[in-house]
């Protein structure tokens, strides 16, 4: 590889699969990884399943000593008290969780999430020893318009508004198009990394260049493993927040062992 990130796939459930069913998809996931001799030590593998699931998937990682981690699709910005329906970061914490979904397009979009709420959870999760996947992403008209790359960087600065070098470095920025979720229609490698690499060198500017080198930018939006090798090669590029291939165990399994290929270097 040509950078020391380790690449990460992450799989956002949405609000699909109950507690069951997410015990059901975790042990097939993690059947396949290891038949396949997926190599956690060349990528991690993360689920990111409802609120409700998240004690059972901890009860079965941890039994069973799986190489899978998990997080949270939101955090609240409050650490307790009369908030009725929401969950915080101190809670998720002591649930294990590893991740925490900051900013997905569809809590920007369905409960007005703007960039400084999306600040405060992830300090939240930083602050509760979590790492944020900070999703930013243009909408079809931005993208139109032809200024998607001025609008994701500033949607990065201000959605790790806060986060120092060193915890921005340790975080986690998916770039994911709205107009490419859940719609089938996927950014090209050369989308993907245009807009990935502009968010490096706003990490850069804005935090520091270690920042920069050290921070994990993901693609995300109708990611499949027929799609999915191109893009990842990007050199942006450090992996994919997938939606809904991550349901399926065989298509997300396919999707991590990409970096489990002997040599990339030529890819990129
Ligand atoms: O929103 C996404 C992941 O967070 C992408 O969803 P799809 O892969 O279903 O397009």
């Amino acid at each position: 590889m040509a950078n020391d990130r380790t690449p990460l796939i992450a799989g956002n459930w949405k609000m699909n699969l109950n507690h069951q069913e997410a015990v059901v998809l975790v042990q097939k996931l993690a059947w396949v990884l290891s038949d396949k001799k997926h190599d956690p030590a060349r990528s991690e593998v993360a689920v990111i399943p409802p609120f409700t699931d998240l004690r059972s998937v901890q009860t079965l990682v941890d039994g069973d000593r799986l190489p899978i981690r998990y997080g949270a699709q939101d955090v609240s910005i409050h650490d307790a008290g009369a908030y009725t329906g929401e969950i915080s970061a101190a809670m998720l914490a002591k649930l294990g969780c590893s991740y925490v979904l900051s900013g997905h397009s569809e809590r920007r979009e369905h409960h007005g999430e703007d960039d400084a709420t999306v600040a405060a959870k992830s300090q939240k999760a930083v602050a509760a020893g979590m790492t944020p996947i900070v999703c930013v992403g243009e909408g079809l008209d931005i993208r139109q318009a032809g200024t998607h790359v001025d609008h994701c960087v500033a949607q990065v600065e201000g959605s790790l508004a806060g986060l120092t070098p060193e915890q921005v470095a340790t975080s986690v920025i998916a770039y994911e198009p709205v107009w490419a979720i859940g719609t089938g229609e996927v950014a090209t490698p050369e989308d993907a990394q245009e807009v990935c690499a502009a968010i490096r060198e706003q990490v850069a500017s804005t935090w520091s260049s270690s920042a920069a080198e050290r921070v994990r930018i993901l693609y995300g939006g109708s990611v499949k493993a027929a799609n999915a090798a191109a893009i990842m090669a990007q050199s942006d590029v450090d992996g994919a927040l997938v939606g809904g291939a991550s349901l399926q165990a065989e298509e997300f399994a396919a999707i991590c062992r990409f970096y489990d290929l002997p040599d990339l270097s030529g890819v990129a």
